[in-house]
């Protein structure tokens, strides 16, 4: 190799020595220096994995003062070259010597790194093409955001989460029965916003006893990582930023937590976040001029943040002005008044009837034409009406479309939705045991006495002291008062815990203190060992009892819970419930069944209702049971019939002795009960629920999404992903398999992976019941990020190969060209839906004719071999002004179909936009529902959507140059 003193070149094997200068020269020997590591590496003179770098008309070049020259002309004198043109900063014209190169070069080009000799290996070719492949497949995809979390696919929970999930801003109530996944809804549709670029900043509010479990969920389901807020974090936060929120993007912290502090819920509300989810809705209490705390604070941040996800089981539990609150919360626009929301609440049956009408597969009468014509007035339908009671293939979808603008237009269905358990199905039966129990003569004693004396006390008071006849006795016996030594529902208890050693039973009274002294008789008296959890616990104690209570070995049988401690929380794995005593609302005595009666209970649930006779509890026990079904079956009329009756629910609650007229009055209930739930079923229920559960459309997501399981192109992609990022992979049975870092990683912290490694699966059934594998899908951040880490760098962006065919003269050079198309815009944009960036394929020859249709990637690249890369880089400086001349060739070529693509995502972005805004704007006229701010979004996101695109380019991202032999 002709060697000069100055000339610049760089290393095959180690290309991050940057650009080397010839130092020193003898007959054997060449020594380089490089400078930007400031080591020197000494190489034989003839075959050294070492390559000349010299510069084409039209590159840019860095000096080492840091400017920049576009090169116009190469000048070679004796060997060393200098670098004519034109300098960037200034535009003078100026020459530069190639040894006042910046020595830090890196060869970004692809063409730049094969003229360097930087080649990579084949099978990282491949792995980045491929890689872009998938990443551009993966933005199309309407169900992205909903493969990647380990739940089982429950179309009613798919069916919410895809609508609310792709919404701008989503302001909804998630009102689902007890127990149907509200959360794990909300940790879908927060999980597609992360995704999708819609949401950058979450923050989620829940009671403080559920801020662990919401953690772990988030975590474990969803791979989201929150971080839990409360005065400890906070202080320490205050260290690292003015405003403490801002140290972390997804936050957790409790109601109570943000109600406490006035300048803490100045600096929360301030702090920009994009969405805010609140559990346990139910708790935020609003009446006219006397709003609740809670509520307030809730509201002041929902007026900041745009996107807000209520969540409650029992949105009526305080009432019907307290809901409709919420709701005005979500869009006080729509919902301003309360006289008019009841009477709209009562006129959904018409609309129900409608949509029924629609899904029967029945003509349409001409009187439901006209009906559905007037509900839809503001559109001419009768197309759509043709079609939909015609024969032809568009029947089908022109009902789908019908109904969608029903639901559109009437009711509250863009802002509520509710799935109950007969919309759902497969849910077990709730058996009620009623255990009648004689009163005591010393609970009697004290009741009479407790009667005269408290004779200035209201009703209301009366009666909410009758229902705890064990309170009465020890107010009177103080201290020394042991009601647990006579009461006979502890002796029934102990016998029925100690008849049933092998099952888990959940015990719920209304006050800790109860739940207090009952595990003490329980341990004391039969050595029962019992969890408790209650609202005096710290919450690292309740979170104990719960996970004693949970595990299956040496666990606790029983757990002994207060009214508000067992909220939200997850007790499925057992399937009896003792009530110990009965609480004063229909709603909160759904919660409690609530605790079992969830997704995921194999058995059927066994409540008992140990109750003392001639009690308020003996009345409760038949009013819920017999005046409301509210044992065996969530009770949707609860709330309603408790407020008209309950003046004289009172009464009987605070003279239980006096039972006139109890039986007609239960009669009464069961039949306001009756007749509410049928009235329910056929207009709001059913109209939430065919909004709510997606029918067919929501069964072919689940279906849609499963088919992406164990996808085997995943599996390829990953196993050969962790080979060449370097990952040690060992198979264990039961489709699992090992992942540890190995000492040759790509890069030294792989993100994702932890340094003792993981186990990981991609087969959904086994990730659910194997919570210590990590469950990978396209939306793993390890795959996530491993596309990232490729793409984002160099690997695999240039590679040569021998193709092995007699068929063709030895010689013949062959590119294989991968371009990409991309738009640069800011995420919430969300450009990708259009236009992600995709990868085209060329596969030109001397004459720069494209041979990419005719020739296949993955079986092509089967036929090429590899070459060393000492060989590969004197066989590139061989055909160098051959590989400038294909290039050149192909450039125009490559712009075309860019420019096509482009052109296409164009015309697509603007039919799909402009069709939602016309969509958006019609119902506007007709339902109040839809807020102008969502309007005015999607106006702008248009025109930016437009503008961006109109910006689109295209670069070459990797190449592969192929050569023919026949050896
Ligand atoms: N798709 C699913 N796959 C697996 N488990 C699920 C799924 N959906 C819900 N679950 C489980 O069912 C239980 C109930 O779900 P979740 O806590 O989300 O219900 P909820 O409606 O929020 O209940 P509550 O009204 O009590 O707050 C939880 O244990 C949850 O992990």
């Amino acid at each position: 190799m002709p060697f000069t003193l100055g000339q610049r070149w760089i290393s095959d094997t180690e290309s991050e020595l940057g650009l080397g200068t010839v130092v020193a020269l003898d007959t054997r020997m060449v020594t380089l220096l490089f400078p930007a590591t400031g080591e020197n590496r000494l190489y034989a003179r003839n075959d050294s994995p070492i390559t000349r770098v010299i510069f084409n008309p039209g590159d840019t070049v860095t000096s080492h003062e840091g400017w920049q020259l576009e090169v116009v002309e190469v000048r070679n004198d004796n060997g060393l070259v200098t670098y004519i043109g034109t300098r960037l900063d200034t535009q003078e014209p100026v020459e530069l010597r190639e040894v006042l190169l910046d020595s830090k070069l890196v060869f970004s080009k692809p063409q730049d790194r094969l003229f360097a000799g930087q080649l990579d290996r084949m099978d990282r070719f491949a792995l980045r093409f491929r890689a872009r492949r998938y990443q551009s497949e993966q933005y199309r995809l309407p169900i992205s955001g909903l493969r990647g979390m380990r739940t089982n696919l429950i179309p009613h929970q798919l069916h919410i989460a895809h609508d609310v999930g792709r919404r701008h801003a989503p302001r909804v109530l998630l009102a689902d029965e007890v127990g149907l996944g509200k959360t794990i809804e909300a940790g879908m549709i927060i999980h597609q916003q992360l995704l999708a670029g819609r949401a950058d900043r979450v923050l989620i509010v829940v009671p403080e006893t559920l801020q662990h479990q919401w953690l772990v969920e988030m975590l474990r389901r969803f791979n989201l990582r929150f971080s839990l807020f409360d005065d400890a974090r906070y202080a320490e936060a205050q260290h690292d930023s003015d405003n403490p929120f801002d140290t972390e993007q997804l936050i957790i912290c409790s109601l109570d937590f943000v109600r406490r502090n006035k300048q803490r819920l100045e600096l929360l509300a301030d702090a920009e976040w994009d969405l805010l989810v609140v559990d346990e809705a139910h708790h935020l209490a609003w009446s006219e001029g006397e709003p609740s705390r809670e509520y307030q604070v809730i509201e002041q941040l929902a007026e900041q943040i745009p996107g807000v996800l209520l969540l409650t089981a029992t949105p009526e539990q305080l009432g019907m002005e307290s809901h409709f609150a919420r709701l005005r919360l979500l869009d006080s626009d729509r919902f301003h008044d309360f006289e008019q929301f009841v009477a709209e609440q009562q006129n959904y049956r018409p609309v129900a009837d409608a949509v029924a009408t629609l899904l029967e597969d029945k003509a349409i009468s001409n009187d439901e034409m006209n009906a559905l014509s007037d509900l839809i007035g503001e559109q001419d339908i009768e197309p759509l009406l043709q079609t939909a009671n015609g024969k032809g293939e568009g029947k089908q979808a022109a009902r789908e479309e019908l109904i969608r603008m029903l639901m559109d237009r009437h009711g509250t269905s863009r802002v509520l939705f509710r799935n109950t358990r007969n919309g759902v199905k497969g849910f077990p039966q709730r058996v009620l045991h009623q255990i009648r129990l004689p009163l005591p003569t010393q609970y009697q004693t004290a009741i009479k006495v407790s009667g005269i004396m408290a004779a200035r006390k209201s009703a209301e008071e009366r009666a909410h002291d009758m229902l705890y006849p064990e309170q009465i006795y020890q107010e009177f016996e103080g201290d020394s008062g042991t009601w647990w030594n006579f009461d006979p529902r502890v002796e029934w208890l102990m016998g029925y815990l100690t008849s049933n050693r092998d099952e888990k039973v959940l015990v719920i009274c209304a006050k800790a203190a109860t739940a207090l002294q009952l595990e003490q008789v329980l341990r004391e008296r039969e050595g029962i060992h019992a969890a408790v959890f209650h609202e005096g616990l710290s919450l690292i104690d309740r979170d104990r009892a719960a996970a004693w209570f949970a595990s299956e070995e040496d666990g606790a049988q029983v757990l002994l819970c207060s009214e508000i401690g067992s909220e939200g929380r997850n007790f499925q794995f057992a399937n009896r419930l003792v009530m110990f005593d009965l609480p004063f609302n229909p709603d909160l005595l759904e919660q409690r069944i609530g605790r079992l009666d969830r997704i995921g209970q194999a058995r059927d649930i066994e409540i008992m209702v140990p109750y003392l006779e001639k009690t308020a509890q003996s009345v409760l026990v038949r009013w819920y049971h017999e005046g409301l079904d509210a044992f065996e079956h969530t009770c949707p009329t609860g709330r309603t019939v408790y407020d008209s009756v309950h003046e004289q629910l009172i009464g009987y609650l605070a003279a239980p002795e006096n039972s006139e007229g109890l039986d007609e009055f239960i009669q009464a209930c069961r039949k306001q009960h009756n007749a509410l739930r049928s009235q329910l079923e056929q207009g709001r229920d059913r109209l939430l629920e065919l909004n709510s559960n997606g029918g067919a459309k929501a069964e072919a997501l689940a279906d849609e999404i499963s088919l992406q399981d164990n996808h085997i192109e995943l599996v390829n992609f990953a196993l050969n992903l962790f080979d060449i990022v370097g990952i040690n992979q060992e198979d264990r049975s039961d489709n699992l398999i090992v992942l540890t870092p190995s000492d040759h990683m790509l890069v030294p912290d792989f993100p994702g992976l932890p340094e003792e490694g993981c186990t990981i699966t991609f087969d959904r059934a086994q990730a659910l019941s194997r919570e210590d594998a990590q469950y990978i899908t396209w939306e793993h951040p390890i795959i996530r990020n491993g596309l990232d880490l490729i793409l984002s760098g160099d690997t695999g962006s240039c590679a040569l190969s021998l193709l092995k065919n007699k068929a063709l003269p030895v010689g013949t050079l062959l590119m294989e060209l991968i371009y990409v198309v991309e738009a640069q815009a800011p995420k919430h944009l969300q450009l990708t839906r259009f236009l992600p960036p995709t990868p085209m394929r060329l596969l030109v020859d001397r004459k720069g004719t494209n041979l990419a249709d005719k020739v296949e990637f993955e079986s092509f690249n089967r036929q090429l071999n590899a070459v060393n890369r000492h060989n590969g880089s004197k066989l590139v400086n061989a055909v160098q002004q051959d590989v400038h001349a294909i290039l050149q060739l192909a450039e125009p070529q490559a712009a075309e179909a860019a420019r096509k693509l482009i052109d296409a995502a164009r015309v697509e972005a603007d039919e799909k936009l402009s069709a939602e805004l016309e969509r958006l704007q019609a119902l506007k006229a007709v339902n109040p529902n839809i807020r102008e701010d969502e309007i005015a979004a999607l106006e702008s996101n248009r025109s930016e959507v437009l503008a961006s695109l109109n910006d689109a380019g295209w670069r070459l991202d990797a190449l592969r140059l192929i050569v023919v032999s026949h050896q």
